[in-house]
């Protein structure tokens, strides 16, 4: 998303918005800011005379309410917040300043004054950045505000009253709320919306670029004109671009609004760029890096999950940080920073009242959910990591880890531990649960009377079979050591009546008889030696007529790049629908179909030939 990078500046801060106002909380988490609400104390009570703007005012207004709450944030918890934001609306007729009406004789003489008439409505905003040195919370203001005009049409007296005694105009400066009935009073608006509902939305945008990415000096030495980014153009801005400066620095000294409008003859380079023609450095390789960084996320994944975390908010969330971390017999400190990450990350929510799973982490990452991943998580921490640290080696010296994960998993679990074979059946397990109805369904099977399904570890795919097809026989044919854990994953029901567990190596035993061979996610991992000899020997088995069905990775459209889900389940190339087709034909199968199921997988559907 085009603002993302700017609003995604502060995603790993603890920002607190100095405000009670919900249009204000509503606005900035529409724009997918995260931030705990923090009402300011400070008494609106500054003395108006002694400004020379209303503008002024406002600003100074918002910054001191920004401070009183990192000063009683600071005290409290000694550790201040990272970002405050405060902000405060007025209403300016000329030099007088309208707040929000104290009584609704108030908020009369207040729209009796803005009737027919044209006014100004400035929110002045301070970010305050935060941080403590030697128990002392040092801080960096950086103030802006934003101007809107607003024209009222001609009311009557009658439809002031009628507004007033709405109750809208109450909590309101000026007296009138644009966003609610009160737009009904206004004729026109010049400027900014937002800004008149409580916070200029864009203009916050833009602040947070300037300091965040302030211009280089040959940006400085190229610039050519007035203006500062348009909001389309921070996609382009990146960290490189900040030239390594923190926002405090650039902050110094409190920049005002009008000091940063000065600033804007610096334009930076993505907006110079699009309006100077092009640009000869590359992009910026965000894509590059976020792949170099990848692994960090997967790992405060697996990290959460094995804490357990998910499993406490779900039954005790929402969750403070010192809570979670008493609970998971964890430290205070470093559980906030995990829990932060993970609210980054989309896997928690941070509120005011503490972090509560997601949607996503409600259904995927509690362990006991029916659509749980856990197991996955598990075994690739446990496991997959551990081969995937080999590679370098395996590929310099040619050992087979370098087949990708699945390939991994399928080739060291044959010599590992029963815990690791376990852990390797419940990765496959949930993944299956995910993907088996897509599988039994994607073609109609009911032609055949039994089915095998090779390498079929825990049977989930097996049962959707027998639930599917009432007349159908399934046999789950894998290693003896899988066969024998597989009874902890059954939960009972009719169909498994019609279902069989057989131990054997699909490499080396007889396969069992069957109408129907099922390979689901097995060909792909396999380097081609081990493929074609899997699919010669079920070939051989296949009776004609009979069938083989095979589930695999789906490959992108055409012209695509592939997706980065799918490399993270395998390194070996997805097959595309030709070539899957050609595969089953040379061993012997014909009126291949090929299917997509759901957005992950493309099944395959072939008929034994007649030697
Ligand atoms: O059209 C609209 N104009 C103004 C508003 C709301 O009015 C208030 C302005 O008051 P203030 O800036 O002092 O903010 P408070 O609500 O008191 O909250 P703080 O805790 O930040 O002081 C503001 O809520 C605007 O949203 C409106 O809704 N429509």
């Amino acid at each position: 998303m085009v603002l993302c990078p700017v609003i995604g500046k502060l995603q790993h801060k603890r920002v607190v918005l100095a405000s009670a106002s919900p249009r204000r909380q509503e606005i900035l988490s529409n724009a997918g800011l995260r931030f705990e609400v923090v009402p300011s104390r400070f008494k609106e009570k500054l003395h108006k005379a002694s400004f020379a703007t209303p503008y002024a005012y406002a600003v100074e207004t918002a910054k001191q309410k920004a401070l009183e709450v990192a000063g009683r944030m600071h005290q409290k918890d000694l550790r201040a917040p990272d970002v405050v934001i405060g902000a405060d609306t007025i209403v300016a007729v000329g030099a007088m300043i309208l707040e929000k009406p104290v009584d609704k004789q108030d908020a009369y003489r207040m729209l009796s004054r803005l009737n027919g008439k044209e006014h100004s409505v400035f929110t002045g905003v301070a970010i305050v950045h935060c941080c403590s040195k030697d128990g002392r919370l040092d801080t960096e203001v950086s103030e802006f505000y934003e101007e809107t005009t607003v024209k009222f049409s001609e009311l009557s007296e009658e439809l002031l009253w009628e507004y007033i005694n709405s109750g809208e105009p109450m909590d309101k400066a000026g007296g009138y709320g644009i966003q609610a009935l009160g737009g009904m009073l206004v004729e026109y608006v010049h400027g900014d919306f937002l800004n008149v509902v409580g916070f200029p939305l864009n203009h916050f945008c833009k602040e947070l670029a300037r300091l965040y990415y302030p211009p280089r000096p040959a940006d400085l030495r190229r610039v050519r004109h007035d203006s500062i980014p348009a909001v389309d153009t921070f996609e382009n801005l990146s960290d490189s671009e900040a030239g390594g400066a923190d926002p405090g620095q650039s902050a110094k000294g409190g920049r005002g609004g009008e000091q940063a409008d000065g600033d804007r003859s610096q334009a930076p380079r993505a907006l110079d760029a699009a309006l100077n023609g092009a640009d000869s450095r590359p992009r910026f390789p965000t894509g590059l890096l976020e792949l170099m960084d990848g692994f960090k996320a997967s790992k405060v994944l697996f990290t959460a999950c094995k804490l357990k975390l998910f499993d406490v908010l779900k039954d005790q969330g929402p969750l403070q940080a010192v809570d979670v971390a008493r609970k998971l017999s964890t430290c205070a400190g470093r559980t906030e920073q995990l829990l932060d990450v993970c609210a980054a990350l989309g896997l928690l929510e941070k509120t005011r009242r503490g972090y509560s799973n997601t949607e996503v982490a409600t259904l995927h990452l509690v362990s006991d959910g029916e659509h749980s991943l856990q197991g996955v998580a598990e075994y690739n921490d446990a496991h997959v990591w551990g081969v995937f640290t080999r590679l370098g080696l395996a590929v310099r010296e040619g050992a087979e880890q370098t087949r990708g994960a699945l390939g991994a998993m399928e080739e060291e679990r044959l010599s590992q531990s029963r815990e690791l074979t376990l852990q390797f059946m419940r990765a496959k397990h949930s993944l299956s649960k995910l993907t088996a109805h897509h599988v039994a369904t994607a073609f109609d099977l009911s032609r055949f009377a039994s089915a095998c399904d090779l390498g079929g570890c825990t049977g989930i795919l097996a049962r959707e079979l027998a639930q599917e097809y009432p007349r159908l026989q399934v046999t789950v044919f894998d290693l003896p050591e899988v066969t024998e854990l597989s009874g902890g994953f059954q939960r009972g029901g009719r169909q498994t009546e019609r279902i069989r567990f057989v131990p054997g190596d699909f490499f080396k035993d007889s396969l069992p008889e069957a109408d129907l061979y099922v390979l689901s996610r097995m060909l792909q991992d396999w380097p081609d030696d081990k493929l074609h000899k899997l699919l010669s020997r079920i070939s051989s088995s296949c009776k004609p007529g009979g069938g083989l069905l095979v589930a695999e990775a789906a490959a992108e459209e055409e012209g695509a790049s592939q997706s980065p889900r799918l490399r993270t389940l395998s390194a070996g190339q997805p097959r595309s629908p030709d070539e899957h087709r050609r595969l089953l034909q040379r061993h012997g199968f014909q009126d291949v179909r090929v299917a997509r199921a759901g957005d992950l997988l493309c099944v395959v559907l072939g008929t034994r030939a007649a030697p």
